[in-house]
């Protein structure tokens, strides 16, 4: 995949640790904000403003830290989102959780582009592969983990801004990818168990070996 790739992170941290592993100006790194509304916001700006200067993107990874589930995404590890799924835009019942699907209203997944996904899977072999939930409030509690897993059992790992990402990708006609490294278990809240610098030191890594190859 030759040039104009936007790698999208929330904060400016998180596109230091891109950047630390690129060694040219073909994958522009920009940090828009955390979560969903941000994310979205903020790609479908720089979209358009791509295009609008006749340099438009080829495609768009959303990247940064993210929770892993415990014993499917260790933390300091790579993960790939088969899909980015908005876990929590829905409606609650008194028999669970209802989708936006469920409820008619439009679609809360956005798969990854195959030929995307496939040329990062195999630049990343160790990378763990699955669903990538995206939500609004950061999971803090066994009982949100557990219906979580309940609802997308292929889940490895949640962040807060994979779908808006997708969403405005989508919008365009952008092939979308997600790329998450691992900064803590999601489960009960903890933050002494977070670990950023491991996880930014694996977001480094990870575009060190893909960056020449998108
Ligand atoms: O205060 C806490 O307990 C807490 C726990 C996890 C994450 C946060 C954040 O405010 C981080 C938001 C930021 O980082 C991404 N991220 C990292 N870990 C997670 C997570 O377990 N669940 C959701 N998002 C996470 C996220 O994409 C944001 O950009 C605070």
């Amino acid at each position: 995949m030759n040039g104009g790739i936007l790698v999208v992170t929330a904060v400016g941290a998180e596109a230091d640790a891109v950047r630390a592993g690129l060694v040219d100006d073909t994958v522009t790194v920009a940090p828009v904000g955390v979560g969903p509304a941000a994310a979205a916001a903020g790609t479908a700006r720089l979209i358009a403003l791509a295009e609008a200067g006749g340099t438009p993107y080829r495609a768009v990874v959303s990247a940064g830290i993210g929770g892993g589930f415990p014993g499917r995404a260790p933390v300091g590890g790579t993960v790939l989102g088969t899909r980015s799924v908005a876990a929590d835009l829905g409606a609650e019942s008194p028999d669970g959780f209802l989708t936006l699907d469920e409820l008619g209203f439009g679609a809360t997944t956005a798969p990854a582009d195959p030929a995307l996904l496939d040329l990062l899977r195999t630049c990343l072999p160790y990378a763990v592969t699955g669903t990538v939930l995206t939500l609004g409030t950061v999971t803090g509690s066994a009982a949100t983990t557990a219906a979580l897993l309940a609802r997308y059992p292929d889940a490895v790992a949640e962040a807060m801004e994979g779908y808006g990402v997708a969403v405005a990708a989508g919008a365009a006609g952008l092939p979308f990818a997600e790329l998450r490294t691992i900064s803590n278990p999601i489960g009960p809240r903890d933050r002494a168990a977070w670990r950023i610098g491991d996880a930014f030191a694996a977001l480094t890594a990870a575009f060190a070996t893909v960056a020449p190859k998108l």
